[in-house]
């Protein structure tokens, strides 16, 4: 099975996609997360994995907005993986570490470390690669930079790179979502894990309806189906219009959320299914 992933090599995307599929997947690198998405779209690869929120920092809109407005594939799978960052440099400034003037890394990376950063480098500016293993390949590409990344250790080891500090993440709890996305259905490998049922909507208000939101919320909450996650993202189309992305802890049945979507959709909403799969935990 060919997989894509947010690249390149070492990525925390990377590390994900070997931990949960293993031998099974046939691993292939993309510079962007719509790359990536795009290439899954066209069947260049069967699956793409990318990143879709982290506990400390939230949602990863990119992914988010690209599902939503431009590639609608169906989630099939989450993979919930550990995040451990660590500050690293080119070996040449290993003993100047804490005195380069500027920090790069993924945007998402950085800001799980602002309290580490805010008190060890009050003046370097931050730089955003388009992921960590991107950073780290570009300093070891450019060893006169003076500058630290933040990445994981398997970046280290792959671009040769020297880790100064370690786990420099604000908060002990750092995990990550990434979400499987494919153009329809597919068979994932089996898992020694037990995975947890979902099923994530899109459901769309009309405007300006007084207790829109509370009248979607009670279609769920009279059926006792509970939800992991709602969150609002600008439709794009003007200010003050939303759509909500909604998770069911439950897998799409043939009574309690299509009852919900019809009772839903009964009240001007417009609402898509955007996958029904099963969430893994991986250590
Ligand atoms: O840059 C990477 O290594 C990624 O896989 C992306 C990403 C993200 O988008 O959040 C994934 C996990 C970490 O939270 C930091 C960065």
């Amino acid at each position: 099975m060919r997989v894509g992933y947010l690249g390149p090599r070492a990525t925390f995307t990377h590390l994900a996609v070997d931990t949960f599929f293993g031998e099974s997947a046939d691993a292939l690198a993309y510079a962007t997360i719509p790359h990536c998405m795009d290439a899954a779209a066209s069947g260049e690869i069967e699956a793409a994995v990318v990143p879709l929120e982290n506990a400390l920092e939230g949602s990863v809109n990119l992914t988010v907005d690209y599902l939503v407005h431009e590639r609608p594939l169906t989630i099939v799978g989450e993979i919930v993986f550990p995040i451990r960052q660590h500050l690293m440099v080119h070996p040449e400034h290993v003993d100047s570490w804490s005195k380069v003037d500027c920090i790069l890394s993924h945007s998402h990376a950085i800001a799980q470390c602002h309290k580490f950063l805010h008190s060890h480098f009050k003046n370097a500016r931050f730089e955003y690669a388009a992921s960590t293993g991107a950073a780290a390949q570009y300093i070891s590409q450019h060893p006169q930079e003076k500058s630290a990344v933040i990445a994981n250790d398997l970046a280290a080891a792959e671009y040769g790179l020297s880790i100064v500090k370690q786990d420099i993440h604000d908060y002990h709890y750092n995990h990550t979502r990434f979400a499987v996305l494919a153009p329809g259905e597919i068979e994932l490998p089996r898992q020694p894990l037990q995975g947890t049922p979902k099923t994530t909507l899109m459901v769309m208000l009309p405007s300006d309806q007084s207790g829109a939101l509370h009248q979607v919320l009670s279609a769920f909450s009279w059926r006792k189906l509970n939800l992991s996650k709602i969150e609002s993202r600008p439709m794009k189309t003007g200010l003050g219009n939303y759509f909500f992305m909604i998770d069911v802890e439950m897998e799409l049945d043939e009574v309690l959320i299509p009852g919900a979507i019809s009772e839903i959709q009964a009240l001007g909403c417009e609402v898509k299914v955007l996958g029904s799969y099963h969430a893994y935990i991986l250590k």
